[in-house]
């Protein structure tokens, strides 16, 4: 078995678990609430920007020079994306370059980019591909699911994880060819950097899930903050 056939076999638990998610059904649904996307919306874009860094950092560390094209391609799709996301700026949910590099990175967030960052210190594609590879994967197989599912056909519930179609799906799509190179460079690697690599995929998938949980119930650092200083319900978290 391939390391990739290995991490999308324990992967698996990850995506029925987001797939349930209250967050996930809503859109299914059109049940969240203005808040709830705004959270998402304003967290995420701030999240895809960090991707940015890994990307680069992809690129930077590649061991060849068909990698580095790859990873330059996808980073060119990224920054487009983030670009017209930016332009959109629906009324209930302005943002632009400014108040968007002041806003508050919230406590899941964080620790999720902050995961992605720690793979860079490696220099290994091994260790830093997966932690950006599994939310790509997450969500495309997310994607691919609702398909399958009735869903409320309004915006913006209708395009949310409508990511689908050729540059990301099928044998030629950016996810099988980021399997391809993890399981490349596994060739060379022992099997201890094999299962540190594996384990960076399905911390990702896991933060994927505490994502969602954090837009749906809109958790900030204050209600962290009042949870440790005032003994407020931890309920919620
Ligand atoms: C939290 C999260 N994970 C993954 C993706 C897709 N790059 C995203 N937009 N947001």
């Amino acid at each position: 078995m391939s390391l990739s056939q290995d991490i999308l076999f324990e992967a698996q638990p990850y995506l029925i678990a987001n797939e349930k998610h209250p967050f996930v059904q809503g859109i299914i649904t059109g049940k969240l609430t203005p808040e709830q996307l705004s959270y998402y919306d304003e967290q995420d874009i701030a999240f895809e920007y960090n991707e940015v860094g890994v990307i680069n950092a992809l690129i930077n560390y590649s061991t060849n020079t068909n990698q580095a094209l790859l990873f330059h391609k996808r980073q060119d799709l990224q920054l487009h994306m983030l670009h017209d996301w930016l332009a959109r700026e629906p009324e209930s949910m302005p943002h632009n370059w400014q108040t968007l590099k002041q806003t508050t990175i919230q406590p899941i967030n964080q620790m999720y980019r902050q995961h992605m960052v720690a793979t860079i210190q490696t220099h290994s594609v091994l260790q830093i591909l997966p932690s950006f590879a599994a939310g790509e994967w997450m969500y495309i197989e997310l994607g691919k699911w609702m398909r399958n599912q009735t869903r409320v056909q309004e915006q913006p519930f209708k395009d949310f994880l409508n990511i689908g179609g050729g540059d990301f799906e099928g044998p030629n799509g950016y996810i099988q060819k980021f399997f391809d190179i993890i399981d490349h460079e596994a060739e060379s690697a022992t099997k201890r950097e094999q299962e540190q690599a594996k384990q960076t995929f399905l911390k990702s998938c896991l933060l994927e899930w505490y994502f969602w949980d954090a837009a749906y119930k809109q958790i900030t650092w204050n209600d962290w903050k009042d949870i440790a200083l005032n003994g407020k319900d931890n309920a919620m978290l």
